[in-house]
């Protein structure tokens, strides 16, 4: 079994690792990492199977949503972020957003 929160959350691997920074997942920074930090889908002959059809989706949606609406953070919404581990990792007390048309 592979501890994947304390993996994605390492210092030793991650340089501000609660900071939202998406350049993170920049070609060249990705080259830089070691191979096995990140790995949401699992790794191996067992990985997930639907790795490339949830990006895509993931992806698809966010595409749609951003060409229609613009979305503010809500004073609502705690920054740094608290979350709660579980199944999965989620916000402890939501996110909150403005949707704003564009
Ligand atoms: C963001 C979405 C998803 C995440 C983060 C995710 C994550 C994972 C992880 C961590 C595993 C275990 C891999 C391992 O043991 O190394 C897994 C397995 C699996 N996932 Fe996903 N998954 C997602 C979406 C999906 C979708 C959309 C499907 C199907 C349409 C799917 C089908 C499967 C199946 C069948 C397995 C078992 C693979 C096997 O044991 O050979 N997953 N997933």
């Amino acid at each position: 079994m592979i501890p994947i929160q304390v993996l994605h959350q390492s210092v030793e691997h991650w340089e501000q690792p609660e900071l939202f920074r998406p350049e993170r997942f920049s070609p060249d920074e990705k080259e830089s990492r070691h191979p096995m930090c990140y790995m949401p889908f699992g790794a191996g002959p067992r990985n997930c199977i639907g790795m490339r059809f949830a990006l895509m989706e993931a992806k698809m949606c966010l595409m749609n949503l951003l060409k229609k609406y613009k979305f503010e953070r809500a004073p609502d919404t705690q920054v740094p972020l608290k979350t709660r581990i579980g199944i999965t990792q989620s916000p402890a007390d939501g996110i909150f957003l403005k949707v704003l048309l564009k």
